[in-house]
């Protein structure tokens, strides 16, 4: 064998073992395909390729290299030459599946941005900064703000099913509590999960304003704005005081450590004495958890600097705020639910 034949081999064998994890066309040929919607175009038709670019509104002959070459990745087949059709992979793209694999994929949604982000992994690694900024030229919060469409997805990724909502709001006893405030709740899909189990319940949504704005409606929607009030605010700024819980679902994750303590901070100013801070965030309860959490840990690195933790990490961010971590619940969906009062002076 040559010098040149034998590297070749090595460079098969090593594609072979390394494809599954390197090759990045793939995996953005899948992403394109979700994007224009290319398995609800074609639907069950065959459809010749000049007319999936005209219901596409793409160039034929790219669009036709790209299914090409997913067609040998066993996504979409050509029945005949140019001529194209879903199968089963291909259909998993579907707008109406029930895994929502499309609106994950979108390139335009958030799904599909999340993944972009990764494209500066490198800059992370480096730095140990967050890639969102330098790869989008805005913050993940400002770009949410300043592009209406990427904030709807983001709302949608976010509305979990009923199931998550109950078993993240059954970590903690509700009973007896009057008034809690979600911060950084979103548009409101846990206040109003509580709100409708707990009827003489009052809630205050916190998020930053354009986000608190969706959330008065999320509400009037479900005829429950009357039992609460809404302050569209940064949670690094004094909280409204008073309640007796502040919720803190999926949102210390997003942060670094000195930036969730400040979270902490002035969730223990707001709640006196007396107040408590409900912290959830889902730790996964399955076998696949640990590969999950560590793929989730990476992920929130690279949009906002933040951190999948322990449940030491978070006693020592609760410890850090002068709280103290007086409960701490796994519920059988997989939602680490922590419970912080005051520490003791
Ligand atoms: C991952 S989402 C979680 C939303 C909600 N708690 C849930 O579980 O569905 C994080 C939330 O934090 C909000 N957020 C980010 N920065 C914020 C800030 N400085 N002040 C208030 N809210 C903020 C975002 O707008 C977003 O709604």
């Amino acid at each position: 064998m040559t010098e040149a034949a034998g590297g070749e081999a090595a460079w098969e064998s090593a594609w072979k073992v390394l494809a599954p994890v390197t090759d990045l066309v793939t995996p953005m040929a899948v992403r394109v395909a979700a994007t224009l919607r290319l398995t609800d175009l074609i639907g069950g038709d065959r459809v010749p390729v000049q007319e999936l670019a005209r219901r596409s509104g793409t160039n034929a002959d790219a669009l036709d290299r790209m299914l090409r070459h997913l067609t040998h990745q066993g996504v979409y087949t050509e029945p005949e030459p140019g001529v194209f059709a879903v199968n089963e992979p291909a259909a998993l793209l579907a707008s109406g599946h029930p895994s929502g694999m499309r609106a994950r994929l979108d390139l335009d949604g958030f799904g599909g941005r999340m993944d972009l982000a990764c494209t500066g992994l490198l800059h992370t690694v480096r730095t140990g900064e967050p890639a969102w900024e330098t790869v989008f030229g805005l913050s993940i919060w400002s770009h949410l703000a300043s592009d209406e469409h990427l904030g709807a997805t983001f709302d949608a990724m976010m509305a979990d099913g009923s199931d998550y909502l109950a078993d993240a709001a059954a970590g903690f006893d509700w009973s007896g509590v009057r008034h809690v405030a979600d911060v950084g709740g979103g548009t409101g899909v846990l206040l109003a999960e509580l709100l409708r189990a707990h009827p003489g319940l009052r809630g205050t949504l916190v998020d930053l304003p354009d986000t608190a704005g969706r959330g008065r409606r999320f509400l009037a929607d479900r005829g429950l704005d009357d039992r609460c009030s809404f302050a569209g605010q940064s949670f690094f700024d004094p909280l409204p005081a008073g309640a007796d819980v502040y919720v803190l679902r999926r949102v210390i994750h997003d942060w670094d450590d000195g930036s969730a303590v400040r979270i902490l901070r002035r969730c223990a100013e707001a709640a006196g004495p007396r107040g408590r801070i409900v912290v959830i965030e889902f730790h996964g309860g399955t076998d696949a958890a640990p590969a999950m959490r560590a793929e989730m840990d990476l992920r929130m690195l690279v949009i906002n600097g933040g951190r999948e933790r322990t449940l030491e990490q978070y006693r020592a961010l609760a410890d850090a705020a002068s709280l103290e971590v007086t409960g701490t619940h796994m519920t059988p969906l997989g939602h680490l639910v922590l419970t912080c009062t005051p520490a003791a002076a």
